[in-house]
């Protein structure tokens, strides 16, 4: 993507195209690999105590190479290091290369049925980005194993079993990969690694440099990225003196009734706290009141039906719009999308207002190309998700998690932020950002409602959508790490502007 910074994400296939380019530019594969196997040492000799003896299961491709060169330098520094080969003989030049020069130094291998906790470190070079289906016979039976033993675990590039695109165990069951301590990975990370469950099974991910050129990582890249201030922080709306309340934009967020208001409140209060110049709540005459015995800096509108609302829209300054947290399932809300969507503000598509339009995300997406080009962001949940595109085929089995994202941004045309432990945003020119700062204590009532106020609160002040929706889900996790254990939803937007303060004022990120 050009112009676009941030970390990028590398699939299998793009890493190989990777190595390709480099090799072809003159760095023999052979230098790659010992490249790779002298990380993987360093991070064995940070995981192995003195004396501990380790055990390097080298499976048949490259990914085992990387294991005979880690072995054979291990054992030149004098760790005890034992070889297991239980797909015998390497099958690449690369790795065939590996294995003679470990063998020439060190000679047999150990046999499969060793006794794995004679052991203080396991190192996993069986299978690599070249895993192309599900363990099974000597190899799966070792993962398994493997696991059995609870030894310290270090997985070369991805533990084994594990897919590097998806984070996906092949063939499903947990138990047919390696559940790694720690996972040394080369030139780029890949999606696998922070998708679940592969980022519980690789436990602590290092990526080091093997010396493939930055710019040859950003040409094969198709512009997925991981969630960080490095994406877009440039386009972040920092304050500055002449932008007035009007200028930091006004956000218009629809109500539900009397007894559903407070979810509404925290996104309407967290679109503030994230540095909107103004927001107001349209409601009808009862949830008015109740609103107006709770809120202060919020401003309240009667709005009593989706005409009154499109009348509350002909105020231009009303630039962006949330709706769907608690809004009230039906044709009335999906009517103030369309409303909004079709007055060309900037619009959050969460919760209701996501499952108004269930089963016709065509509906939405006519709608969509029909107002004109303002950025709609929508916030589904894995259900939501499945209710609004669940019956479409080549979004729902897509494949990986990024690939379902990016599959429903472009039918709809919207940038979808597709929520969850590893939240993934999608915009429809194929950008994609996987999130991984959300702490498990994220997941609590009314979290979602925080979230959409948030990406309302920076498209009004002018965010482009992608960046908005990623900034916006950064600073959610952000906000609940800096609270910690224990967080209520409306906990969150009070922590915004601790999370503002270091990412504007360049203090250390949580
Ligand atoms: N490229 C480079 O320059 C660099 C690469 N590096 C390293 O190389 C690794 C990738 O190496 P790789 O491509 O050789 O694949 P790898 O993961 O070793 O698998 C080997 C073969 O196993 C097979 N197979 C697949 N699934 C299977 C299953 N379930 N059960 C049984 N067999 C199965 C399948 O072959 P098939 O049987 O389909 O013909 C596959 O080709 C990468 O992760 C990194 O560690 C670094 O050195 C840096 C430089
Ligand atoms: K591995």
């Amino acid at each position: 993507m050009a112009g676009q910074s941030g970390e990028y994400l590398l699939r299998a296939s793009w890493m190989a195209e990777a190595d390709r380019i480099t090799i072809a530019s003159g760095v023999p594969g052979y230098e790659l690999m010992l490249r790779a196997g002298r990380g993987v040492a360093a991070a064995a000799r940070r995981m192995a105590a003195p004396g501990a003896r380790i055990l390097v299961i080298c499976g048949a491709g490259n990914n085992g190479g990387d294991g005979y060169v880690a072995a054979r330098l291990l054992q030149a520094e004098g760790r005890d290091v034992d070889v297991m080969a239980p797909l015998g003989p390497a099958t690449t030049a690369d790795a065939g290369q590996a294995a003679a020069d470990w063998a020439h130094a060190h000679g047999a291998a150990v046999a499969v049925d060793v006794d794995l906790a004679s052991y203080g470190l396991v190192i996993d070079a069986l299978f690599g980005a070249g895993l192309n289906r599900p363990l099974e016979g000597v190899a799966l039976d070792l993962a398994q194993r493997i696991n059995a033993a609870a030894l310290p675990v270090l997985a070369v590039d991805v533990p084994s079993g594990l897919s590097a695109d998806s984070g996906q165990v092949l063939g499903a069951a947990m138990g047919a990969s390696v559940s790694a301590t720690a996972t040394v990975t080369f030139a780029a990370r890949k999606p696998g690694h922070l998708l679940l469950p592969g980022r519980a099974l690789c436990g602590a991910v290092t990526c080091i440099d093997i010396g493939i050129a930055p710019g040859t990582i950003a040409s094969v890249g198709r512009g997925m990225f991981y969630n960080s201030p490095d994406l877009w922080l440039t386009r972040f709306p920092a304050p500055s003196l002449e932008a007035h309340k009007y200028r930091r934009g006004h956000v218009l967020c629809g109500s539900g009734g009397p007894l559903s208001t407070g979810a509404i409140r925290l996104a309407a209060r967290s679109a503030l706290r994230v540095g909107a110049g103004l927001a107001t709540i349209a409601a009808g005459p009862d949830a008015c009141r109740v609103h107006a015995a709770h809120l202060t800096a919020v401003m309240i509108r009667e709005a009593e039906g989706a005409g009154d609302f499109a009348r509350l829209l002909d105020d231009v300054r009303f630039n962006a719009v949330i709706l769907g947290p608690a809004g009230g399932v039906g044709p009335e809300l999906a009517a103030r999308v369309e409303e909004a969507i079709l007055r060309g503000r900037a619009l959050v598509i969460d919760a209701d207002a996501i499952s108004s339009f269930a089963g016709a995300p065509e509906r939405m997406a006519a709608l969509i190309v029909a107002g004109g080009g303002a950025p709609v962001v929508m916030t589904p949940h894995d259900g939501e998700f499945a209710r609004l595109f669940g019956k479409v085929a080549g979004v729902m089995d897509a494949g990986a998690k990024y690939e379902r994202a990016l599959a429903a941004a472009r039918l709809a045309g919207a940038i979808v932020v597709l929520k969850g432990a590893d939240t993934v945003i999608a915009a429809p020119d194929g950008r994609v950002a996987i999130n991984d700062n959300a702490p498990p204590w994220l997941g609590t009532a009314g979290s979602g409602d925080v979230l959409s106020g948030l990406v309302g609160g920076l498209l009004a002040q002018g965010m482009p959508g992608f960046e908005a929706a990623a900034a916006a889900v950064w600073i959610h996790g952000a906000a609940a790490r800096t609270f910690g254990p224990g967080l209520i939803s409306e906990d969150l937007p009070e922590q915004v502007p601790a999370v503002l303060r270091r990412l504007l004022q360049q203090e250390p990120l949580a």
